[in-house]
């Protein structure tokens, strides 16, 4: 019998708790999941601060320490494209065969169904404080960001200067106003 795989997308600037709920709760429902890295060609902006590889990098420490078995995923990095109409096939031809998509994003829905490819829409856990934009809002604040991300991202993040990075392009922001 054929495998049911799904694909999961999410920029993961950085991977949080959140993230990990999502992983799990969705494995309770495929075989396998492709986890696809959006954007993954951006970084050192405010909004898109690590690299695709450093996102990787977090993801794959932030599975084992979950002990989620490695054999019932795919990590992949997905870079945009310019056009969002050819953007499905671009992700198709690139990832492992799936036949569901799991994403919040509006945009990510709409285009899988216009490609006759459902999508589910996965629960939220603990929004609040589980979102990547408030994460870096801490992480730029000095702000007990590192209760909302798995402890080895902490140690990704400390391996590649993350907190410095994001305060830096901060300043860089704040210079270029002025
Ligand atoms: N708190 C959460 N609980 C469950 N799933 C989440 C949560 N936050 C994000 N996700 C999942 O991750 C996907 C998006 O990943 P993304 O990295 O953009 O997260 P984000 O926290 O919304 O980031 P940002 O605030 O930077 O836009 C969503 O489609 C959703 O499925
Ligand atoms: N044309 C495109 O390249 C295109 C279209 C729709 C979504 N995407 C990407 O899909 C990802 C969706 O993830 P988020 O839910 O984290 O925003 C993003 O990286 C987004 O840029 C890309």
């Amino acid at each position: 019998m054929n495998e049911k795989r799904g694909l999961l997308i999410g920029r993961m600037q950085p991977v949080h708790k959140g993230h990990i709920s999502v992983i799990q709760e969705t494995l309770k429902e495929v075989d396998e999941l492709v986890i696809g890295i959006g954007s993954a060609e951006k970084s050192h902006t405010l909004s898109n601060p690590f690299t695709g590889g450093e996102r990787i990098l977090m993801l794959t420490k932030a599975l084992r320490e979950y002990n989620i078995d490695p054999s019932r995923y795919y990590i992949l990095p997905l870079e945009d494209i310019a056009c969002n109409s050819l953007w499905v096939g671009h992700v198709t031809m690139l990832t492992p065969p799936f036949c569901r998509v799991y994403s919040g994003n509006s945009l990510v829905q709409q285009l899988f169904q216009e490609a006759n490819i459902p999508y589910t829409q996965p629960p939220l856990f603990n929004r609040t404080e589980y979102s990547g934009t408030e994460v870096r809002r801490r992480m730029l604040n000095n702000d007990n960001w590192e209760k909302l991300v798995p402890n080895s991202v902490i140690k990704v993040l400390k391996e590649i200067n993350g907190i410095q990075r994001i305060q830096k392009l901060n300043q860089k922001e704040i210079s270029e106003l002025v």
